[in-house]
């Protein structure tokens, strides 16, 4: 019975992927430009996400800060995540909502992309991110899920949302990773020319 349940998640996974396949290329290609245009003009990446979703969130900062798949200069990102001390300390003083928000009132200049990861769309610190990123005149990347949450009624004209077609948090995660993958690729495309 286990092992079958295993495999029934790869099926699924699998499924999700192919459906996401289907629809989200263009929309991928979009995030990316927007991406691509802030780097150019000397912006930067800032992103955020809860649990699983602040992994993802570092895992892209650390692939644009170091490196994706090949040699090439470091590129600026900064996951809103790692800082315990602050997270912390907004969380105490102020409140758990605010803890992204806040940085993004210090860090966060025009022309800079906040990658906001929520695959129910209703966190309130990433629905508070996407506020204090157009307070910031920032573009916002969305990666989210299910029928998009809160955050859909909250995007600017330039801000792109990369819904995943799939109700199970587990298998959105899954595909929100393979967008990150597909999003640095084309950075590294567009900056450094074909490989
Ligand atoms: O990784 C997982 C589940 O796969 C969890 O840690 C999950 O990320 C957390 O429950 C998050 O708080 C969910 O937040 P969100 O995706 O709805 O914004
Ligand atoms: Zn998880």
């Amino acid at each position: 019975m286990s092992v079958e349940r295993i495999r029934q998640m790869f099926v699924d996974s699998i499924e999700t992927k192919v459906q996401a396949a289907e629809v989200l290329p263009e929309v991928i290609e979009a995030a990316g430009q927007r991406m691509v245009e802030s780097l150019l003009n000397g912006g930067k990446i800032l992103t955020c996400g809860n649990g699983g979703s602040a992994g993802d969130a570092q895992h892209f900062s650390s692939e644009l800060l170091n490196r994706f798949e090949r040699e090439r200069p470091a590129l600026p990102a900064v996951a809103l995540t790692t800082d315990s001390s602050t997270v912390t300390s907004i969380a105490n003083d102020y409140s758990y909502n605010e803890i992204f928000s806040k940085q993004i009132r210090a860090l966060g200049n025009a022309g800079d992309v906040l990658l906001a990861i929520s695959t129910s769309g209703n966190s309130a610190n990433v629905i508070q991110a996407v506020q204090a990123a157009h307070d910031r005149d920032m573009t916002v990347v969305a990666l989210t899920g299910r029928e998009g949450g809160e955050m859909a009624n909250l995007y600017s004209a330039g801000d792109v949302e990369i819904r995943v077609p799939a109700k199970v948090t587990a298998r959105i995660q899954e595909v929100h990773l393979l967008v990150i993958h597909a999003l640095c690729d084309y950075i590294d495309q567009q900056l450094f020319g074909g490989e």
